[in-house]
């Protein structure tokens, strides 16, 4: 998948725009497992929705994403059948939220397939069981229960065996741990490694907890502000930060080996691109020049990795 400049302008019923994403660029190749990871309101959920055609209009999404043909040009019924779930599906944030109390799971897995053209239950009901079982757990007695009758963990098993019944090629899952304690987090991090080892799935792993990210991605792409400012290998990423918002992320972050004065607090600031011109982190930037006041920054390459900051611009 190819995704260029791509923008997204939410219009609120009164009129006022909001500037969600502004200008991402971004390459995922297969098997790859890619942590997107910024702070609130960064983009991320937005950055997901776009890939998934779900912004409405009057909201405005311009650029291109590339699978195959351009799926921001096509006709939504024909990326609805030829690329929702089939090539490119999402589990959305909350998604524990998302199943039908009054249904049995089998009937949730029957339903999607369904959806999508596949009225054979006993071929779903086969298909889900494998799922299940590479999900860790047991298929027979989970088919048959009832949401309610489940852990947080367990939906979350639950709508990631979901949205891989027809083996996309990508799946994004948005925040997939973010509600769960650690154990279960763990666990879970554990089999979606094993999902993309096993099947050799595609993932786009969205999180604000740069922490997480190394247990399962082999890139990281980090975004501020509507922007990607970093995206490069995990390690290089987590071990040798460029841009000077990841450098702040990964300092103001926590360990259980960090002494509490080796933290460095990373400010919040009251509106995150809101009339700032430039670089929209020059007002928390400790690097900051001039020129980051006038001018957005271009991707450079440095080393292996696409980092979007005058630092490393060469001046003319
Ligand atoms: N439906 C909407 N209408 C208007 N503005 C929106 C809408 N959804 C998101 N936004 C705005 O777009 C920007 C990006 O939001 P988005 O939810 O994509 O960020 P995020 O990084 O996923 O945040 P979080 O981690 O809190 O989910 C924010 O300024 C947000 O307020």
């Amino acid at each position: 998948m190819d995704v260029k400049d791509l923008e997204v302008e939410y219009v609120m019923p009164n009129n006022i725009k909001v500037k969600a994403l502004k200008g991402v660029t971004l390459s995922v190749s297969k098997g790859d497992v890619i942590g997107i990871v910024g702070e609130s309101g960064s983009g991320k959920t937005t950055l997901a929705m776009a890939m998934m055609r779900m912004i409405k209009p009057p909201s405005i999404v311009k650029g291109s994403i590339i699978m195959d043909d351009d799926i921001m040009k096509m006709p939504l019924s024909e990326f609805n059948k030829r690329y929702r779930w089939v090539k490119l599906s999402m589990v959305p944030q909350a998604s524990q939220n998302v199943l039908n109390p009054t249904m049995r799971i089998a009937d949730h897995f029957i339903d999607t397939a369904k959806a999508h053209g596949i009225a054979d239950k006993g071929e779903v009901i086969k298909k889900a069981e494998e799922l299940l079982s590479l999900m860790r757990l047991d298929p027979h007695r989970t088919l048959r229960l009832y949401p309610h009758q489940l852990s947080g963990g367990m939906k979350q098993r639950i709508m990631i065996a979901l949205a891989i019944l027809l083996d996309p090629e990508i799946v994004i899952m948005d925040e997939p741990t973010s509600a769960l304690d650690v154990v279960t987090q763990s666990s879970i991090l554990d089999t979606i490694k094993e999902l993309n080892r096993k099947l050799g799935l595609t993932v786009l792993f969205i999180t604000h907890d740069i922490t997480v990210v190394p247990r399962v991605a082999n890139k990281i792409a980090v975004m501020y502000d509507g922007n990607i400012v970093e995206y490069g290998p995990m390690t290089d990423v987590i071990h040798e930060p460029k841009h000077p918002y990841t450098m702040s992320l990964i300092s103001s972050t926590p360990t259980m080996n960090t002494k509490l004065s080796d933290i460095v607090e990373l400010h919040e600031i009251a509106q995150i691109g809101e009339n700032i011109t430039g670089c929209s982190f020059w007002p928390r930037c400790p690097h900051r020049m001039d020129r980051c006041k006038y001018e957005v920054p271009n991707y450079v390459m440095v080393n292996n990795t696409s980092v979007r900051c005058h630092l490393y611009e060469r001046t003319n």
